[in-house]
Parts: structure tokens; C-alpha cells; sequence
């Protein structure tokens, strides 16, 4: 048995150009302030966390963060990493236990989650030293390959974002989503504006593939009630985090409404958290993010709970800790996929530090039966974009 020998985490700041956001480019919870200037500040992610765990063989587990990186690498620099250092990392259940209950008084939610970035990591190592990918551990291959769809489509002007979906369409996805550009703030108007981009795009898609509606927890329950009528006669598959997060009463009457399913999970937090939100029937589509809600660890014990409650999981963010899930559990039916795109929002940031994260080829992605691990390394080709702050 090898134990635990070091927690290294470094801070990964993007350097390199950027596609600055036009207009009214995606919905957020801070369009509801009263606001100057950037209203889109607080929405880009050019940073990131990594997470590296060696155990004492030398064989090193890798996991990530992508929300505030900085104050992370401090939770798990002070808190988290003291108490995995020395255990054997097959003891993940009573390494997760002994995170979430030393830092209970503050770390159940939010930034206090890092135990993911952590759990992540002890997952990727696990499947190394056993020699096995992350899935096989999980639950093995349920699926010949991957349903993927194309996570894009930012507000802008109609032509553009037909351009892009005819462009997107060669790629085979059957699957796409877009996000609102406006909200409450923007009244009526607004809302033709939102709904004329809803119509163009099925102009382009068709009604054959499914169409996924961000709104980022730009809107309000006032105002979804008011758009949803308005969207029904798109078909959408999901409308997406219409409210912010704790708004979760609201988020159960818009889902009760039953004219389009509501998605959301992605900025909740642990077993508990994301079960309140199926209790609560707040979602027809769970939503988390392996990296947030709680590690691996977390997301298969939500698995369970979703699948006998019948609501499919379809994790936030395509990335290799979600893959993996969706891999081993046939209650997980699709990915989210971001395309690779110069740096825009930053969604995409995490192709320039990792390496194995796998292509979309006609709309379906592979995961390595014989790639041990999460199967994915920390790349070098972009280093001189980058700052990192160990
Ligand atoms: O669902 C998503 O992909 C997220 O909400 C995005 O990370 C965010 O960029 C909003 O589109
Ligand atoms: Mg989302």
C-alpha cells in the first residue's frame, strides 16, 4: 500500500489573447445589479487550478478547480491538503468524510467543495495504480461511445450565431445549446430579441436535434414564467439555470409548470445539496459539476439518488471527471462538450493546460478502456501563455 506523500496545487493564469465578449453575450447573475461598465466581469474564467497528488511510489493523481482559483489553492494549501497527506488514497470514503467534516463549519458549500479538486485527484490516482480507467472503477463501459452536445452558441447578432451553427453542424452533434443574451433588464424588447434568436436557430438546427436554452441565473421567476409559454413552441430539451441557484423554490414552480423541463445543478454543492434539489422536484435535468459538487466520490453517491428518483444526470462542463461518470452510469445519456475556441469566456481553458481530453468526432466521443486513470496530463505546449503561481 503507498500512501499519500504530497499536494501540490498551482494556479494556471491565462496570459495569452483573449476574445473579449461582445454585448449582450450570455445572461448572468449580475445583470439583476444595478451596474457600470462590464457586466460580464465576473462571468470569465482565464484561470485555473490544478491539483496534483503523488503517493509515495511516485505516481501522481491529477484534479482541478476552475472557480476562484486563487482562494482554492489556499483552502486546499491550508486546510485539505494536512489531512489527505500520509493516507492511503484507496481510503477515499473516509479521506472525503474527514475533509467535509474538519471544515464543516465553513467549506459545505461553494469554495468549501474544494474537496473536489482533491477527490478528483485521488480518483485519477487510484485508477493508475490499479492500471484501470477512472470509468472501470465506476461502473465500467455503458455506452459504445459518447453522446456529445455542442455547448456554444453565445448571444449575439442572429447571423453570427446561425454561422456558427451551420458550422457546428458539420461535426454530426445532434445536440446544442445556446445561451440568452437578455433578461428582466431588457423588458419586452428583450425578449424578442431572445426569442428571435431561439427561431433562427432552429431554422438552422431543424427540429430533429435537441436544443438546450442557457440563462446562466440571468433571469428571474417573473420573468421565466413569462418567457416560457413564449419558448414552448421551440421544443427546447432544457431551459438552463433560469433563477440563481438558491433560488431553488423557484426553480420547482418553474419546473411543475411542466412546458419546458428546467436543468440546473451546476453551481450545487454535496450529496445533500443535490438531493434537496430532486426532492424539492426542482429539475428535470441535474446538473453538476464533478469538480464542484463534491469530487467523484460525491457524484456517483448523486448518481444513485438521481437514478431512482428517474432524473438523468448530465454533468456541467465537458471535461475528462465528467466523461468518466457519464461513461459508468447509464442514467448519465449525454455529455456537455465545449469546442475547442480561442480563449473566450474560458470554458475552453482547460485544453490549454491538459492533454488526453478527448474530440467530439460526429457527435460522440471515446473514452480509453486501456488508459489508466482519468487519462489526462498536464501539457507543456502552452506554457508561454500562461503565469503560474505555485
Ligand atoms: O452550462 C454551462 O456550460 C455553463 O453555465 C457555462 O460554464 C457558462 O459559461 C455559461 O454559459
Ligand atoms: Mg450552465
Amino acid at each position: 500500500m503507498t500512501k499519500i506523500k504530497s499536494v501540490r496545487t498551482r494556479v494556471w493564469n491565462w496570459t495569452g489573447p483573449t476574445v473579449p465578449p461582445t454585448g449582450n453575450f450570455c445572461t448572468n447573475a449580475s445583470d439583476a445589479l444595478w451596474l457600470k461598465g462590464d457586466a460580464m466581469a465576473s462571468f470569465r474564467f482565464h484561470q485555473w487550478l490544478t491539483c496534483e497528488i503523488e503517493t509515495e511510489d511516485g505516481t501522481i493523481g491529477i484534479g482541478n478547480a476552475a472557480l476562484a482559483p486563487t482562494v482554492v489553492k489556499k483552502a486546499i494549501d491550508d486546510w485539505y491538503a494536512p489531512l489527505v497527506i500520509g493516507e492511503d488514497p484507496f481510503d477515499y470514503a473516509y479521506i472525503w468524510e474527514k475533509m467535509y467534516r474538519r471544515t464543516h463549519a465553513w467549506g459545505r458549500k461553494g469554495i468549501g467543495m474544494t474537496i473536489s479538486a482533491i477527490d478528483v485527484a485521488i480518483w485519477d490516482l487510484m485508477g493508475k495504480l490499479v492500471g484501470k480507467p477512472v470509468f472501470k472503477l465506476l461502473g465500467g463501459r455503458t455506452k459504445e461511445k459518447i453522446p456529445v452536445y455542442y455547448s456554444k452558441l453565445y448571444a449575439g447578432p442572429v447571423e453570427s450565431m446561425q454561422a456558427e451553427a451551420e458550422e457546428a453542424m458539420k461535426n454530426g452533434y445532434t445536440g446544442y445549446k445556446s445561451r440568452f443574451g437578455y433578461g428582466p433588464k431588457d423588458g419586452m424588447a428583450g425578449m424578442r430579441e431572445n426569442l428571435k434568436r431561439v427561431e433562427a436557430l432552429r431554422e438552422v438546427i431543424g427540429y430533429d436535434n435537441d436544443l438546450m436554452l442557457e440563462c446562466y441565473m440571468g433571469w428571474n421567476l417573473d420573468y421565466a414564467k413569462r418567457m416560457l409559454p413564449k419558448l414552448e413552441k421551440y421544443e427546447p430539451r432544457w431551459l438552463e439555470e433560469p433563477v440563481i441557484a438558491d433560488d431553488v423554490e423557484g426553480y420547482a414552480e418553474l419546473n411543475a409548470m411542466g412546458i419546458v423541463p428546467i436543468s440546473g445543478g451546476e453551481h450545487e454543492f454535496s450529496v445533500i445539496g443535490c438531493k434537496d434539489l430532486i426532492d424539492k422536484k426542482a429539475v428535470s435535468v441535474l446538473q453538476y459539476d464533478t469538480n464542484r459538487v463534491g469530487g467523484i466520490t460525491a457524484a456517483q453517491k448523486i448518481n444513485a439518488i438521481a437514478e431512482a428518483a428517474q432524473i438523468p444526470v448530465i454533468p456541467h462542463a465537458g471535461q475528462m471527471h465528467n466523461y468518466h461518470l457519464t461513461m459508468a452510469n447509464t442514467n448519465c445519456p449525454i455529455s456537455e462538450y465545449f469546442p475547442v475556441f480561442d480563449v473566450e469566456v474560458g470554458n475552453e481553458l482547460f485544453y490549454y493546460i491538459f492533454e488526453g481530453d478527448p474530440e467530439a468526432v460526429d457527435g460522440f466521443l471515446q473514452l480509453d478502456d486501456d488508459k489508466p486513470g482519468l487519462g489526462i496530463t498536464i501539457s507543456d505546449k502552452h506554457l508561454s501563455n500562461f503565469e503560474i503561481v505555485e
